[in-house]
């Protein structure tokens, strides 16, 4: 079910953790700093817990937890880690999975779309441009661009005015409680990933949906909609998805490998047809495994259709 009664105008990106993974640079940033203070470095997931509030927080926070404050406003400590964090934030960092091939179809289908961070804009800029994203956006507003950082709507209506869009035609995409509390406070719908920098359960976020994979988004978005004709049967398409997964659930549990393809390449065919591209990739890429993969690895394939299935039942009417 697509979140929105038409597709947006205009789709607004979080960064960190939403478009890219940029732990591994923002680790090793921290790390050098605190090196340089003689202080014990912090482990990924520690840094993790501090993204997501601009890097201001992030500087004072990791001296906090390593020992205390230091003798330098954290205008000085920010200003030393920007300058030797910026140069050096795409050695690592990379998009997350499908997020370039999402992006291009988005602009194909004539959606604005814009990032909408916390993260100073010079970073901002450099993450941007070193991997490849700069010209997906039409907006871009960092740290230093608004009056205020998300959760503040202010954030978000900024870039709704750049572009002459209202609330009710943007869609927010974002990994924190930053940003779905900035886009509600706003009026715009959300929708979070689940692979992000979250600081606790993404479904305690309060987001419209949910996403797993940047795949499931364009339908989301109300772009994969089902030919007119079968726009009608989708509540029977998940009435039938729901039977499907239980036979599933079946063959997967007994031996008949062949009976399992045939029931995977079927259900993968409805899921093309009925506007559920994202399904369709991940059937398809079980129905490859069939007859040659190990029960352990044909159940760890099957997962996160099991996970899709129970979402699109609880979506559709
Ligand atoms: O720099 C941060 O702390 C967060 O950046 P984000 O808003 O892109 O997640
Ligand atoms: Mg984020």
């Amino acid at each position: 079910m697509s979140l929105l009664t038409s597709p947006p105008r205009a789709v607004l990106f979080d960064l960190d953790g939403t478009l890219i993974d940029s732990l591994p640079d923002l680790v090793a940033a921290v790390n050098r700093m605190l090196a340089a203070w003689d202080r014990a470095p912090l482990s990924a997931n520690a840094v993790k817990a501090l993204v997501g509030g601009g890097a201001a927080i992030l500087v004072e926070q990791a001296f906090l937890t390593t020992g205390g404050p230091v003798d330098l406003p954290v205008e000085d400590l920010l200003h030393r880690f920007m300058a030797d964090y910026e140069p050096r934030s795409a050695e690592s960092t990379r998009p997350w999975p499908a997020v370039i091939e999402t992006l291009t179809r988005l602009k194909e289908a004539g959606l604005a779309l814009a990032v909408c961070t916390n993260k100073p804009s010079g970073a901002t800029k450099v993450v941007l441009a070193k991997l490849g994203l700069a010209d997906f956006f039409d907006v871009v507003v960092g740290a230093n661009d608004t009056p205020a950082l998300k959760p503040d709507p202010i954030h978000i209506q900024v870039i709704l005015d750049s572009l002459g869009v209202t609330a009710e035609q943007a869609v927010m995409v974002g990994d924190s409680y930053n940003d779905i509390a900035a886009a509600r406070a706003a009026g715009v719908a959300t929708v979070a990933v689940s692979f992000g920098y979250a600081h606790g359960p993404v479904a305690e976020l309060g987001a419209n949906r949910i996403i797993d994979d940047y795949r499931e988004l364009p339908a989301l978005l109300g772009l994969d909609r089902p030919p007119p004709g079968l726009a009608d049967l989708q509540p029977a398409f998940a009435r039938e998805m729901a039977r499907d997964s239980d036979i599933l659930r079946d063959l997967l549990a007994g031996d008949d490998r062949a009976a399992l393809s045939d029931h995977v390449h079927a259900m993968r065919g409805k899921c093309a047809m009925f506007g559920q591209p994202d399904l369709a990739d991940r059937l398809g890429g079980l129905e490859e495994e069939t007859l040659r993969a190990s029960p352990a690895e044909l159940e760890r394939l099957a997962q996160p259709i099991f996970t899709r299935l129970e979402r699109l039942a609880s979506e559709t009417p």
